[in-house]
C-alpha cells in the first residue's frame, strides 16, 4: 500500500540533495534555494494540512500531511539534521 516509509524517503532525499540535479529533482532544487525557501514551504504545507483537516476528507488530508512531512525532511537534509537527531526528542 505505502510507496515508501518515512525512513526510506529520508535516505532518498539525502541522496538527491547530494547528487541530484536541481533541474530535475525538486529536492535538489529546494536545498539549493536554502532554508528560507524551504521554511516558507513548510509553513505553507502546514496551513494546507490545517485547512484539509477542517474542510476536506481523509485522503486529501493525508496527502497534505505527506507533503508537509516531505518538506520537513527537506529542511532536515538542508540543515544536516539526522533522523536520530529528531527521534532523540520524541
Ligand atoms: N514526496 C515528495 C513530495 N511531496 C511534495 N513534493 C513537492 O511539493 C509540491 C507540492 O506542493 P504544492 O502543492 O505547493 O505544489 P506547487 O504549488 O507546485 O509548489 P511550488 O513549486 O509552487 O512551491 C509538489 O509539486 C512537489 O514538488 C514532493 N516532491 C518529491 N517527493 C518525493 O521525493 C523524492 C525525490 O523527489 P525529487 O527530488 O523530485 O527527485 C521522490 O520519491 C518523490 O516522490
Amino acid at each position: 500500500m505505502a510507496n515508501k516509509t518515512f525512513e526510506e524517503l529520508f535516505t532518498e532525499l539525502r541522496h538527491k540533495a547530494a547528487t541530484g540535479d536541481p533541474a530535475t529533482s525538486r529536492t535538489a532544487e529546494l536545498v539549493a534555494q536554502g532554508v528560507h525557501s524551504i521554511g516558507k514551504k513548510v509553513v505553507e504545507e502546514a496551513a494546507e494540512v490545517w485547512m484539509a483537516a477542517e474542510h476536506e476528507g481523509t485522503d486529501r488530508t493525508a496527502e497534505e500531511i505527506s507533503q508537509l512531512l516531505y518538506h520537513l525532511q527537506v529542511m532536515m537534509v538542508a540543515r544536516g539534521i539526522s533522523l536520530d537527531d529528531v527521534y532523540a526528542h520524541l
